[in-house]
């Protein structure tokens, strides 16, 4: 079986890498033609500058090269999924699509499965997502992930195929619970890194973690979600990593914004228009997620990180478990 990935930033190239290092094949679709000659030329891609593609790896820009996969890895930024699905509606009839990236999409407020099955109503949709930062996946250090998918039959087939010696695949067919936790955790990363930037301490940053948890938790029991979900890799594990780590970019982007800086605007922040999708689901739901509405404020820079600090301390006294 040929694996298709859209994308070929920095989690495209490096599930690439991965799987062709097994002995599978992969094409590896990017828009940019360009920028497709210089990596089928270098063997390296600008957002993964420090890893070799193997010669295996077919790099295309033209789509219809990757259109002999039945099974295509979507590593787009999560508000690009909905153009990119729509754009191709035809081309992707009938496929395995398994979303790759961690995000709410703004304009309709639903995960990124959900938007391919608006879309591309005949193709299958899954997620692939967890606690891997993507150069840790290309140099092949251990990484569990969770594979999610509705129809079990096809998240079975996914989890053999895509599982490799370093990167271990559990499967759930919750998807709604595994998108949601990883989409909400870079919010809560966001307001993590914001917390550390401004000198406010690891300990509310452990407080943040633990409250931004019961946020995550309580906005995906609302849309449906099965608890447990939100406990593993998929949830936790992931906001974890993300919040602890300067390797994520929600991360850096938060202390960026603790510390008065100013960050790269060409950097994927999935984050940033998650909390304000957040946000709008919690208003839609009478839902209080006064974390993820501050970090929510200070993307927009209407509020400052001492301003969002005083709201949520502030705040009235209650019961750790409301
Ligand atoms: N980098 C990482 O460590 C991980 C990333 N992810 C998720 O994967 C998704 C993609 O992230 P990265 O690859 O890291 O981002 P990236 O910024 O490295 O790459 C994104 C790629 O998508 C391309 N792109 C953007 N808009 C497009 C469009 N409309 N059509 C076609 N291509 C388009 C860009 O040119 C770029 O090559 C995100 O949702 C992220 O949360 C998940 C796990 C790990
Ligand atoms: O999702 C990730 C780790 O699991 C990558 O995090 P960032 O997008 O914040 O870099």
């Amino acid at each position: 079986m040929r694996i298709g990935i859209a994308g070929a930033g920095a989690f495209g190239a490096a599930l690439a890498v991965a799987l062709a290092r097994t002995g599978r094949e992969v094409t590896l679709w990017a828009r940019d033609a360009a920028a497709v000659d210089k990596a089928r030329e270098s063997r390296r891609v600008e957002r993964l500058p420090e890893i070799d593609l193997p010669a295996s790896i077919d790099i295309v820009s033209d789509l219809d090269a990757l259109l002999p996969c039945d099974t295509i890895l979507l590593a787009l930024p999560a508000q690009a999924t909905r153009g990119f699905v729509t754009a191709h509606a035809e081309a992707l009839a009938g496929k395995v699509l398994v979303a790759c990236a961690k995000g709410i999409d703004l304009t309709r407020l639903t995960g990124q499965t959900a938007i391919i099955a608006e879309a591309v109503p005949s193709a299958t949709p899954a997620l692939l997502t967890g606690p891997s930062f993507a150069a840790d996946i290309a140099r092949g250090l251990p990484t569990a992930l969770t594979l999610a998918c509705i129809d079990e039959g096809c998240g079975a087939a996914l989890q053999a195929a895509l599982s490799t010696p370093g990167l271990r695949l559990y499967r759930t067919a919750d998807v709604i619970g595994a998108e949601l936790g990883g989409a909400l955790k870079n919010v809560i990363a966001i307001a993590c890194g914001a917390c550390i930037g401004a000198g406010f301490g690891d300990s509310a940053r452990a407080a943040l973690m633990t409250r931004g948890f019961a946020e995550m938790q309580r906005l995906a029991a609302s849309l449906g979600a099965r608890p447990e979900t939100l406990m593993g890799l998929s949830g936790f594990g992931d906001l974890v990593l993300t919040c602890s780590s300067e390797l994520s970019r929600n991360y850096r982007y938060g202390l960026a914004l603790g510390r008065g800086e100013s960050f790269d605007t060409a950097t994927t922040v999935e984050g940033a228009a998650t909390a304000r999708a957040v946000t709008d689901l919690a208003a839609a739901r009478g839902l209080d997620l006064p974390i993820s509405a501050v970090t929510a404020r200070m993307v927009a820079h209407d509020l400052t990180p001492h301003q969002a600090l005083d709201a949520l301390i502030n705040r009235p006294l209650k019961e750790e478990s409301e």
